[in-house]
């Protein structure tokens, strides 16, 4: 039905050719000599003349008359001529707005009938620049001949016709620019003025359309897009009368308007089982290859899609952004749910602005008052080049943003490297989320009352907190505050449920689902916001945002490089080197070292004899099947095989990954950012917690315990965490807030599978299970060591961590989610542990060795450093009371298998002692 597109081509080149088509090479001479008086009527006219003759606010009726008179006469002859000419331009149109379900549309007969349209009023727009502007009302009620070749992807083929057309439109004509050589204007522009109303009803020839479902709907809306998309304005047609460059009068990009899709809530169910699954299609023009779609969320009447999308703009004065929501079923065609516009006209350029709209059934009909929810966007429109005044929104107060100065340094480049640049700005920094208060939230049981506590979400990563549960109280007060590191906050959102505390569970009472984009334009802001889903209830809540901008493309510079502000942790923290001032005289912290980086000190450089052993060939990234064991410590009540590789595991490798120990994966990640937070902090805040020079508890790096003594390439902040009694908690951080409120509940989880893998081991080895336990004194030792590896210009000279066994009974370590580095000691070779998701590397530590006299493996492992990637881990060391003598335990020492190790006292002073000098504890304790 592209025929009407035709149409509209062909009228208005028609109409090019009435008002100055002198190039009409094929035409016949009579029609020529038609066209010819008609083109030199107008064409005659001076720019003044044509401005007297249409003036604008009173026109002479007779001009109307002239006009569809001339049209009238001419009218056969355009047909003609336009025929072929619409088959020709409008063909590969219809190709680009061609439905799916078709596989080809194409015209097998075009004519345009024998009834002319009417122009029904007419208009002339001054145009401040060099041009006229004629807008010309047309009304068709046709009788033309079109028959499409419709073939879907069935491989149907079936002829359509279109019939009983009717069309009202403006069209809009541009004479630009005007000159004084005739026709007094260098090209004619048209396009429609806007969407246009136009009916016309399809027929298959021999046959009912609605036999087959989907085409008629499909072809009519292919129908309208083309009309809408490729002929309304701004879009428009250029045709050149006399020689000349008129690119600049064509259709160009102005800019780009990035669109955030954060959610739809309550929308209609179309499914009869179960919800929608609904999907939104977003577009500025129709065009296929400028429509977006999202992801398809299931069985949500409240998704949650936040997802990102750019488009390009080309006339914000008139453009719109359309969401269309649609419910997927599968194989079957989407179910329109509703849709809604915004017009671009309505954004500041610059600034975002965040809009919910109400969901409709059709954008031209409004009579449809049913509810069919709302979508939640999030809008920014930014305009090509940067000398417009145009400030970026995302700069804050203190620093220039990397968005910024991509911006700033792309003034001199073209606009797709400042586009492509700006795509790679990450915003990252810490969000810091305080929960003040509840208001008003609605009973959630019969008594009328609520148990109300918060849960916040990070959407991308899933990290979690919770606030504490405030009893029987529907106007809660929390007051706390919780950090959390953002890697992207440009696209990272904020989820906050209120639940319901519950003896037997929780009920979920509403949420707040907030995108980061105020908080990192503002900084910091206070506000309260409507509990969605809920019948009543306001969330407050305070936003703070500390911004560490980085530069995505530059990850990979090296540390010597000039830039400083892209070097992982340490680069973040170059600038609060400024804070080294009053710790001039104190050994510089690696991270220091490594941001200073200039040539790598003498005292960290490793010595080759130092090795043990050789490196495996399959490195750190060595397939697990053949590398260190993964055992699954759920199964080691139920399943004596499993059991079984434990005790081979232990005493071949001395370390195995362990996996479903009971810690979720989410609350593995809160350890992780605590610790990230912690190194984060700037040198001066973490000296706070600055380690005495000859103590090992608290932050900092290497003691120097012995003469010439070769220092590892890691920071560390080391406490004891076990007795709980005698905690030193001048050194546990007090920043983040969270900091010793999570630690501590990770010894107390820590704790639990301690002794529960204490108790296996045992029995693995036909052992009373508590024999290990028993040597433990009367309270367990627990020391934890958060460890930061600065990335290093020269990782082959350095060791993370020189090798060592640990001097715990176990060790439970917590690997960077990303980066490698740990390898063991197995059989003479070095081998890679790698990263295994949400488990933990056991370790078997000296002190286990000889209470298992010697059964189980203590193994030598160390750390290797990257030159690009930070790495991060925290090591839990558990043991015995502290100074309590152990020994190989009764049931391990027989004639065959003789003692091997004394009875020892172990401390961490004697173990770091041992471990500077090179030499293993352990050798220490042997007869
Ligand atoms: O950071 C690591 O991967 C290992 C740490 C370690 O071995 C230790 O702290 O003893
Ligand atoms: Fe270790």
């Amino acid at each position: 039905m592209s025929f009407v597109v035709g149409l509209i081509i062909g009228i208005t080149i028609g109409f090019a050719l009435i008002i100055g088509f002198v190039r009409s090479e094929n035409g016949r001479s009579k029609r020529r000599s038609a066209l010819a008086t008609t083109i030199a009527a107008l064409a005659r006219m001076t720019r003044e003349d044509s401005k007297k003759l249409l003036a604008p606010e009173y026109y002479p009726s007779w001009v109307l008359a002239w006009l569809n008179s001339h049209l009238t006469k001419i009218w056969p002859n355009v047909d003609e001529a336009a025929s072929e000419l619409i088959k020709a331009n409008v063909e590969p149109i219809l190709e680009q707005y061609r439905p799916i379900i078709l596989s080809s549309l194409t015209f097998s007969k075009l004519t345009l009938g024998t009834v002319a349209p009417q122009f029904t009023g007419v208009s002339v727009i001054e145009d401040e620049s060099d041009g006229i502007t004629l807008e010309l009302e047309m009304n068709w009620d046709g009788n033309p001949s079109i028959i499409l070749d419709v073939k879907t992807r069935l491989g149907v083929g079936l002829p359509v016709q279109v019939k009983d057309v009717a069309f009202t439109g403006v069209f809009r004509l541009i004479f630009k620019p005007l000159v004084n050589e005739f026709p007094c204007f260098g090209a004619v522009s048209f396009s429609l003025r806007k969407k246009t109303k136009m009916d016309f009803t399809l027929k298959v020839i021999g046959g009912d359309i609605s036999a087959i479902p989907g085409v008629a709907d499909a072809l009519e809306s292919t129908i309208h897009d083309a009309v809408e998309d490729s002929i309304t304005w701004p879009v428009r047609k250029v045709i050149p009368i006399l020689p000349g460059d008129y690119s600049d009068l064509e259709l160009k990009p102005m800019g780009i308007l990035e669109v955030k899709l954060v959610q739809a809530h309550g929308l209609t169910n179309k499914d009869l089982i179960g919800k929608s699954d609904p999907f939104a299609k977003l577009y500025i023009r129709p065009l296929r290859s400028r429509m977006k779609t999202s992801k398809v969320i299931d069985n949500d009447l409240n998704p949650v899609w936040n997802e990102h999308f750019e488009f390009i703009v080309e006339d914000i004065s008139t453009q719109h952004l359309t969401v269309k929501i649609y419910d997927d079923d599968g194989i079957q065609s989407s179910e329109l749910i509703g849709c809604a516009q915004v017009k671009l006209s309505e954004l500041v350029p610059g600034k975002v602005k965040d809009v919910w709209l109400k969901l409709v059934k059709d954008l031209e009909i409004h009579r449809d008052n049913k509810d069919r929810g709302k979508v939640h966007l999030e809008l920014l429109y930014y305009p090509h080049g940067v000398g417009n005044g145009f400030i970026n929104p995302f700069s804050s107060n203190y620093s220039m943003t990397s968005l910024e100065k991509v911006l700033k340094d792309g003034e001199n480049e073209n606009d797709e490297l400042v586009d492509n640049k700006r795509k790679m700005v990450i915003t990252r920094g810490v969000l810091s989320v305080t929960v003040i208060s509840a208001e008003d939230l609605p009973p959630a049981d019969l008594m009328g009352k609520a148990d109300p506590f918060v849960v916040l979400t990070m959407k991308k990563n899933g990290t979690r907190n919770k606030t504490r549960v405030v009893n029987n109280n529907l106007n809660p007060i929390w007051n706390q505050t919780f950090d959390f590191v953002v890697e992207d906050g440009l696209h990272d959102m904020i989820i906050l449920e209120i639940w319901d505390h519950d003896t037997f569970g929780k009920d979920f009472m509403g949420r707040c689902i907030l995108t980061l984009t105020r908080v990192i334009l503002e900084g910091e802001y206070k506000d309260s916001f409507e509990v969605e889903g809920a019948k009543s209830g306001k969330l407050s809540l305070n936003l703070k945002w500390l911004a560490q901008p980085r530069h995505q493309e530059h990850q990979h510079v090296h540390l010597p490089a000039d830039t400083n502000q892209t070097r992982g942790y340490a680069m973040v923290e170059s600038q609060s080197a400024i804070a080294r001032g009053n710790h001039d005289s104190q050994p510089k912290q690696v991270e220091e070292v490594a941001a200073d980086y200039d040539r790598l000190p003498e005292s960290y450089i490793r010595k080759e004899d130092e090795e043990y052993g050789s490196v495996n060939s399959a490195g750190a990234s060595s397939p697990m099947s053949v590398g260190v064991p993964v055992i699954d410590i759920s199964l080691l009540n139920s399943s004596l095989s499993e059991l079984d590789k434990l005790k081979s595991a232990v005493s071949s490798w001395g370390c195995f990954q362990a996996i479903n120990h009971g810690i979720e994966g989410s609350f593995l990640e809160k350890i992780r950012e605590i610790s990230k937070l912690f190194f984060r902090l700037s040198m001066e805040e973490k000296k706070k917690y600055l380690r005495a020079e000859n103590d090992v508890e608290g932050y900092g790096n290497d003691m120097v315990l012995t003469e010439n003594q070769i220092l590892d390439w890691n920071d560390r902040l080391y406490l004891n965490v076990l007795p709980r009694h005698q905690r030193r908690l001048q050194f546990w951080p007090q920043n983040p807030t969270h900091f010793r409120e999570v630690l501590d509940e990770y010894v107390s989880k820590i704790e639990l599978i301690n002794d529960f893998l204490l108790k296996a081991l045992a029995r693995s080895l036909n052992l009373h299970e508590n024999c290990f336990l028993d040597q433990y004194g009367t309270t367990a030792t627990m020391d934890a060591r958060f460890s930061y590896y600065p990335p290093c210009p020269c990782p082959e000279r350095v060791f993370g961590l020189k090798p060592h066994a640990d001097f715990s009974a176990l060790t439970f370590l917590l690997q960077d989610k990303e980066v490698e580095g740990l390898q063991v000691l197995k059989d003479g070779e070095w081998v890679g542990v790698p990263i295994v998701r949400d488990a933990l590397t056991i370790n078997i530590g000296d002190q286990l060795e000889v209470m298992s006299n010697g059964v189980f493996k203590s193994p030598m492992h160390r750390v290797m450093i990257n030159s690009r990637d930070a790495r991060m881990t925290v090591a839990m060391f558990c043991m015995p009371q502290t100074e309590k003598d152990i020994g190989p335990v009764d049931g391990l020492v027989s004639d065959e298998r003789p003692r091997l190790y004394k009875n020892v006292t172990v401390n961490v002073r004697t173990f770091f002692t041992y471990l500077q000098k090179g030499t293993r504890g352990i050798d220490a304790f042997k007869i």
